[in-house]
């Protein structure tokens, strides 16, 4: 297969998707460097969503060209074989089991193809138990990993989803609002675990908590009527007054 885009881990470009004759995707690129954790931002109705459902298949863009890690052509595939590629996503809302353990949780997620009977009574391999490891230590889990997902704290349950997400091991995760929700504290390590899972995977975040976003420190892409409206440093996106009009002054 030929490489298309060699530099690029996710790579759009001319991007359009109408419904309805409303173009909620309008002319959209946007360039995600192997190992680069991106902030998206942006008002309601601005595309974010339908951006992540085009990355994943979900939905088909009418027009412009989708590559995941230089050579797969999005638009051609469903989203069963993008997810199998190494894309990985997480909705805004926590979908653990909540009726089983933290820890088979991860293990559910690790053997997923493998079936759920499988999952929670074959015996595990020492290479999937060292795995289990390294997860919960990851998502701070731990200490938690015999109780229930029922018992978690909202913050709790969208780390040990992080967690069902990395045992997929995606080359690249999508993540909707993760702090939505969560206490300050909460927030705080949710961004300290991004930022270490940022180091061995790219990361596409959705997010709306500004403070969370500087603290991330990455390169933020502000979303308008379906389009990049500010790309950069925070402090450069923040501070651009088409964003403050249509963003962060309302
Ligand atoms: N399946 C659909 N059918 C019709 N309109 C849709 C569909 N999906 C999205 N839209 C419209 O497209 C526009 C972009 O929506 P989208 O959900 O992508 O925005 P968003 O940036 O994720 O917003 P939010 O911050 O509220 O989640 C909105 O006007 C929305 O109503």
């Amino acid at each position: 297969m030929v490489i298309q885009h060699p530099q690029s881990i996710l790579y759009l470009d001319g991007v359009s998707v109408s419904f309805d004759g409303f173009k909620a995707i309008n002319n959209l690129s946007l360039i995600l460097e192997p190992g680069e954790m991106r902030a998206i931002i942006g008002p309601n109705g601005a595309g974010k969503t339908t951006m992540m459902d085009i990355i994943t298949g979900k939905t088909r863009p009418d027009t412009g060209e989708v590559f995941f890690d230089g050579e797969h052509d999005l638009t051609r595939l469903d989203e069963t074989d993008i997810a199998n590629l190494g894309i990985g996503r997480k909705f805004q809302k926590p979908t653990v089991f909540e009726t089983h353990t933290v820890e088979d949780n991860i293990a559910l997620s690790l053997k997923g193809r493998r079936g759920i009977f499988a999952a929670l009574f074959d015996q595990r391999s020492r290479s999937e138990t060292e795995r289990i490891e390294e997860i919960l230590a990851t998502v701070r889990l731990e200490q938690r990993r015999n109780d229930k997902a029922a018992a978690l704290s909202h913050g709790q349950k969208q780390w040990l989803e992080i967690g069902m997400l990395l045992a997929q091991n995606p080359k690249l995760l999508l993540i909707d609002e993760p702090v939505a929700g969560m206490t300050d504290a909460e927030t705080a390590q949710t961004g300290d675990l991004l930022r270490q899972i940022a180091r061995s995977h790219s990361v596409v975040v959705v997010e709306h908590d500004m403070h969370f976003v500087r603290e991330l420190g990455v390169k933020v892409t502000c979303l308008h009527e379906g389009s990049v409206l500010s790309e950069g440093r925070f402090d450069h996106v923040s501070a651009d007054p088409r964003v403050v009009e249509v963003y962060l002054g309302r």
